[in-house]
């Protein structure tokens, strides 16, 4: 046999899923069900398709049941022109015939208008099985929800499942500029080809609408909060218009982000003061010419007064008038804005963590209806560990809505493994302890602690042009499990890696086992060998990549690492007690007074609250400095685990995705070690103690460190130049 045909052969030979990939697909594989048991009683199971009602949305399920159909059986799904016997019926409560009505009665009472029910029932004699919702929206989550059923190889003959999401508005934030890079995108340039736009429409959209319907995100913001006013000209608003037609059949809005000196950049006014009549009008005009187009148009999300973006106060006015302004634009329309409280402003503050609170906080109940006030997961800025922040609670008179990042910017970017759902959940289950033991972010965000109207989480999205999307295989996970977890805050994120793995690589119960568990792991493991025991943002500065602890050189005191670790001879950590800047003033008791004591303080944010001297005897009965220490080589020895576990997988993963991810572990051993190193050294200098033995001598000296240069960093704006 010839070399060529003996290749041939082998790929024949091999199951489908270990052939070379590019995950592309992401988790929507729908590889042949080879086990031939199940492969009879799935299709037992659906003997006709049968739908009722029209509609895009309809068709998208269809399409979809379809596309599932052929890759599981490798023919195509049967269909039905009347309920007959194992009938898969597809319908709105709406569309449904009467007569299908009295087996589910109870059932539409469990869920909300985007929920579903998926219930094998009879109908008279008849078994069938039916996915029904209020909405086509519901249906079309509902079919997504019994395909993954089959995905993963559960039984379907007796399938009862109803489900809902418990947060309303669950949109990506893209942060992609009209140019195509993307501000903290690590996975290539931006997936929306504005230059043509509105005739071409790339198979990509559908595919980006799919994988987002598949997980319940129902919105998009296309483009960067460090905005373009261009992209609210009537051009651009074209292309967004044709956007908006491919998503609308999976149920994603799309919104915009709004440059608050737009009136003055698209329009030609001389002011953007929210109190003058011509810019209220102006952005009323422009809210009409939207919907004109888009007529389920979002909404808008700003960032205003924040790292220079332009904003109310710019005019001495205050957040809640710029918020309302816009919100009385868009809510003839049925629009919501969404303002950001990543406020980050021009004077020097005496502790950057305190500021969103201190300028939001005051105005709580004074936003009107359709606002949003956005923040992120903690007070200073996406960091491989923070407290939950302070705002969360603290404005029981306004929807709060979360924004976690998807996309790595302190975290390694597309190049390190670090499974986020699991920092997302420590987040969502932290308690307030505002109205009381149990008082958790999830239920501040999902709006059952202080009933509100009007619900959101925003997640902001690591997507690009990479073959694979994310860049790293496993980056996929995230976004994943930002949708799953924005559906559902209360789940565990370690069955969120199980479906996902099983989905996205292989069901083998001993790959499953082996690597949602170094999935799991590898959240620590960053915090470990980058900001452990409550450090934060000593990574370098602009890029964000690598360590840079000893930056201090910078014109603004918070832009510099030293400013956040406050190393000297005494100690090392940010005193945000009653004797420093009694930032946990912000928190409500017990916390606060937890906080204050560097006792009860937990050990994981330790140097995030106190100064502490480096012979401070910890709870294991040693030092600071060799606890520090002792951390950073754990960091390493994790991902030295996490080598390990992945080269064990050869036989369970295709050929591509197994050694990109091998090479990519790699890279991340690599940099696990120099961040360990490259810190300590650092530190070292101050503590004057002596590296613990079990840390191996550093490869290099400090000034080498010191001396690396970065001159080409992905995900840096041309504002960051
Ligand atoms: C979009 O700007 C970003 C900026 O790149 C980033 O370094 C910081 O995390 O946060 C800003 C924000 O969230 O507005």
């Amino acid at each position: 046999m010839s070399k060529c045909l003996y290749f041939i052969f082998l790929l024949a030979i091999l199951p489908l899923n270990l052939r070379s990939q590019d995950g592309y697909d992401l988790w929507l594989q729908y590889y042949p069900i080879e086990e031939a048991t199940l492969r009879e009683n799935y299709s037992t199971q659906i003997q006709g398709l049968i739908t009722y009602g029209s509609g895009a949305t309809l068709d998208a399920a269809v399409s979809e049941l379809e596309k599932a159909y052929a890759g599981f059986f490798d023919a195509s799904i049967p269909t039905a022109i009347s309920i007959k016997e194992n009938s898969l019926v597809l319908g709105t409560r709406d569309n449904l015939p009467a007569y299908v009505l009295p087996s589910l009665e109870g059932e539409f009472t469990k869920i909300n208008s985007e929920g579903y029910i998926i219930k094998k029932i009879r109908i008279g004699n008849t078994p069938a099985t039916v996915i029904t919702a209020e909405t086509e929206a519901g249906l079309l989550y509902g079919t997504f929800r019994f395909i993954k059923e089959m995905q993963l190889r559960n039984a379907i003959d007796k399938i009862s499942i109803t489900d809902s999401p418990k947060i309303q508005i669950r949109v990506l934030n893209h942060w992609d500029n009209l140019d195509r890079t993307v501000e903290r995108g690590y996975a290539g340039f931006s997936i929306w080809d504005w230059h043509h736009l509105p005739e071409l429409i790339k198979p990509e959209y559908i595919d980006y609408a799919r994988a987002n319907a598949s997980i319940g995100i129902n919105g998009t913001v296309l483009t960067n909060v460090n905005a373009s006013s261009v992209v609210l000209t009537s051009a651009y608003i074209e292309k967004v218009k044709a956007l908006a037609d491919v998503f609308r059949s999976y149920g994603i809005k799309v919104y915009l982000t709004a440059r608050f000196s737009s009136p003055m950049e698209s329009g030609d006014l001389e002011t953007a003061d929210p109190f003058d009549p011509e810019v209220k009008q102006w952005w009323k005009d422009k809210a009409d010419e939207i919907y004109a187009e888009i007529p389920d148009f979002g909404g808008f999300l700003v960032k205003a007064n924040s790292e220079g973006q332009p904003g109310p106060n710019n005019y001495g006015r205050s957040h809640v008038d710029g918020a309302n302004m816009l919100a009385e634009a868009v809510a003839p329309h049925n629009g919501i804005v969404m303002w950001r409280a990543f406020v980050y402003s021009e004077h020097d503050p005496d502790d950057r963590a305190k500021q969103a609170y201190s300028e939001f906080v005051p105005f709580d109940g004074q936003f009107h209806d359709n606002v949003l006030v956005q923040v992120k997961n903690g007070p200073i800025d996406f960091q491989p560990r923070e407290p939950f922040h302070p705002m969360f609670g603290a404005m029981p008179d306004t929807p709060l809505m979360m924004e976690f990042q998807i996309t790595q910017e302190y975290l390694g970017f597309s190049s390190h493994l670090v499974y986020l759902p699991k920092m997302f959940e420590e987040v969502l289950d932290e308690d307030t302890y505002v109205q009381g033991e149990g008082s958790t972010v999830a239920k501040v965000i999902d709006g059952t602690l202080s009933n509100k109207k009007l619900t959101g989480i925003a997640g902001v999205a690591n997507i690009g042009t990479a073959k694979n999307w994310t860049g790293h295989p496993f980056g996929q996970a995230n976004w994943y499990g930002f949708g799953r977890l924005a559906w559902d805050p209360y789940i565990d994120s370690e069955e969120i890696a199980e479906d996902w793995l099983k989905m996205t690589f292989s069901k083998d119960k001993d790959f499953v086992d082996e690597v949602s568990e170094m999935m799991l792991d590898s959240r620590e493991a960053v915090v470990n060998y980058m900001t452990p025991l409550g450090l934060h943002h000593i990574m370098d500065t602009g890029h964000h990549y690598g360590p840079g602890p000893w930056v201090g050189n910078l014109d603004r005191p918070e832009w510099n690492p030293v400013y956040y670790h406050r190393a000297d001879s005494l100690g090392v950590g940010f005193d945000r007690t009653t004797t420093g800047s009694n930032a946990l003033a912000q928190y409500a008791e017990p916390l606060r007074e937890k906080y204050n004591s560097i006792e009860t303080t937990p050990e994981q944010y330790l140097l995030w609250f106190h100064h502490v001297p480096w012979d401070y005897e910890m709870k294991n009965g040693k030092t600071l400095w060799h606890n520090m220490a002792a951390k950073y080589q754990q960091g390493v020895e994790e991902v030295e685990d996490m080598v390990k576990t992945w080269n064990e997988m050869e036989e369970y993963v295709d050929e591509e995705r197994f050694a990109t991810t091998q090479m990519l572990l790699q890279i991340q051993l690599k940099e696990a070690k120099w961040w360990r190193d490259a810190v300590l050294l650092y530190f070292k200098q101050f503590s004057e103690m002596e590296l613990p033995e079990f840390v191996p001598t550093p490869e290099h000296d400090l000034e080498y460190y010191q001396s690396l240069e970065f001159p080409y960093a992905p995900g840096i704006s041309p504002s960051w130049h």
